[in-house]
Order: structure tokens, then sequence, then C-alpha cells
């Protein structure tokens, strides 16, 4: 019998930023994914990766600065860099929660290219905050370099161009390797953007939202099911306000109306809901997860959170 497939797409929290933290918070997040294979699904993870990117981003390129005899480092090579040290650590948590409980499988991250539209807007108009909280005297530094900045969190982050994922260059290598039962870590940061130019795929100076990126990779993965970690238990209706109201399920009509009437933050849970709708499409079968883990890492695949269907 064809085994049912998930695609769990980990966010800030799931993840961790620093590299303390993300050793931590990948054991937690990996008894999750444990308990999906538990219950017989093929598991292929996504991840976050916006204060990584933008950390390695600031300090390749500091040090190429003080030391000329390297070169810059573009932000496609970041990502790169990124998806590479996130799944090193997803790895090994994985595999040994999964060693732990007595299952052997092999884990593997999948350094993932994702085509984007060289005339996707989004390039004239950066969104996508990465990186750190910097002072104003680092904030103007950044913009002296042609990088652009916002005010945010108090102080000022980074911001590049947030392009919509279009097609996965690997896609055939995370199915053969899922199909074959395998857990795969793949699209890690929303994938690395890239341009196709003739048979060639150039790096775009960009990061992809990992939410639309995780909505696609479930789309052509023809999975069942989409689980979103995030930082809050549930979606909320009116979220922040005295009549905040979570939600336990959402239809695929409300999510559009919701969508519509501006009821989810644009960069945050703005993605997740478009993801949801991209991914579910006509679907009867198709369903989104958007949760939290608790404090175990347990008891998500038990159905908490908000449940996205037709
Ligand atoms: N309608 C809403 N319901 C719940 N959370 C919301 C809503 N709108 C915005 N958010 C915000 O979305 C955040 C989760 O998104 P984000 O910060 O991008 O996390 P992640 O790193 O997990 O992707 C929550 O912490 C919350 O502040
Ligand atoms: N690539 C991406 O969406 O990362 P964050 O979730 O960290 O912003």
């Amino acid at each position: 019998m064809k085994k049912k497939k998930i695609v769990i797409a980990l966010g800030h929290e799931a993840l961790g930023t620093t590299l303390p933290e993300q050793h931590a918070a990948t054991k937690r997040t990996a008894k999750a994914v444990a308990d999906f294979i538990r219950d017989d699904y093929q598991v292929v993870i996504t991840h976050s990766n916006g204060p990584q990117v933008g950390m390695i981003h600031m300090a390749m390129n500091e040090f190429y600065l003080s030391n000329p005899e390297y070169t810059a480092t573009p932000m496609s090579v970041c990502s790169a860099m990124s998806q590479g040290y996130i799944g090193y650590d997803l790895q090994n948590a994985i595999r040994t929660e999964l060693l732990n409980r007595g299952i052997y499988k092999t884990v593997s991250t999948v350094l993932t290219q994702v085509a984007v539209d060289p005339y996707d807007e989004a390039f004239y108009a950066p969104t996508k905050i990465v990186g750190r909280v910097m002072t104003k005297e680092e904030a103007e530094a950044e913009e002296k370099k042609g990088n652009h900045v916002v005010e945010a969190e108090g102080g000022y982050r980074r911001i590049v161009a947030a392009p919509k994922p279009m097609d996965i260059v690997e896609i055939d290598a995370i199915r053969a390797l899922s199909d074959a039962d395998q857990v795969v870590i793949a699209c890690g940061g929303g994938g690395i953007p890239v341009l196709q130019q003739g048979n060639n795929l150039q790096g775009a100076s960009a990061v992809i939202e990992k939410d639309l990126a995780a909505g696609k990779l479930a789309e052509l993965l023809d999975a069942d099911k989409l689980v979103i970690l995030t930082s809050v238990d549930k979606v909320c209706l009116n979220y922040g306000k005295d009549d905040e109201t979570p939600l336990d399920t959402m239809s695929l009509a409300d999510a559009k109306r919701y969508l519509e009437a501006g009821e989810f933050e644009e960069g945050t849970m703005e993605p997740k809901i478009e993801a949801a709708i991209n991914f579910i499409g006509e679907s009867a079968i198709r369903s989104v997860l958007i949760t939290k883990l608790n404090k175990e890492g347990t008891q998500v695949s038990g159905g908490m959170g908000t449940l996205i269907r037709k």
C-alpha cells in the first residue's frame, strides 16, 4: 500500500537561530518528526534560514572587506551554506532520535535550488527580513554598501527580495529519496533562488519565503499533508486584539476570505495561509496543520493546532 507523504516546515522556534539554540531545538523537533515516521508517514522536511543566512552573509562579506585575497560571497551562496549547516544539525538530531527508538532510516539533505522569475516584482521591492537587529550606525553602513534595511524590533534589520518559488530543480531527487522511504531535508530557507538562463542556473540575490517553498514542495511531491511548525498554537482571527479568536479548523474558502480581508500579517502568517491555499488547490484529500511544538516536541501528530482543508 502507498504510504502517506508529509512535508514538515520548521520555523524559527522549531529550529533556533544561533548554533546552541539550533542544537537544542532540533532535538525537540526530531521527536515530532519521529512521531510521524512511527505513524507510517514518508517525511520531507524544510526549514527557515532568515537569521542564519543574514549572519553568514554579514560574516563572509565583512571578512572579505578586511581580507581582499578572498572574494565576496553572494546571497545565493550564503543560502547554500545555510542549507548545509542547518541540514547537518537536523540530520544528526533526527538520526539519533530514530536510533533511540530502534528505527534505522537514512536522513539526508538535498541542496535544493528553486527557480524564480527574473521579472518577479519582488526584485524591485525587497521585503524579506534577514539577519540580526542592527544599530543605526550599522544600518547606515549596510546602506552605503548598497544593501536595504528597515526599522524593526527596536533597531534595524536587512531586507532582501523574496521572489515566488516557481519550480524546484532537484524535485526528482527529493521524490526518489522519499519514495525509497528515507527522510529528506530539502528546500531549506526556501531553496537557493536561481534564474534559468538556457542550460545554466544563475544564483539570484534574494531569499525565498520558506512557507511558500514548503507549499510548492508539498504540491510537487503530491503530499497528503503539510505541517507548518511555528511560534503560535493556532491561527487566530483578530490576532493581537482583545477579541482574538484561535481557530481549530479553517475551510479553504474561509482561508481565502480571511486572507483577502487582511487577517494575516505580511511576512509571518500570510505566507503560511497562502502556501496552504496553493497546496490544497482543488484537492479534497490534502490538508495543512499550522501549530507549535510543545516543550517536549511531542503531540503534533495528534493534530493540535489549526487544520485547514477543503
Ligand atoms: N492571524 C494570526 N494568527 C496567528 N499568528 C499570527 C497571525 N498574524 C500574524 N501572526 C504572527 O505570525 C507569527 C509566526 O510567523 P513567523 O514569525 O514568520 O514564524 P516562523 O519562523 O515560525 O515562520 C506568530 O508569532 C504571530 O506573531
Ligand atoms: N527563508 C525564510 O523564509 O526564512 P525565515 O522563515 O527565517 O524568514
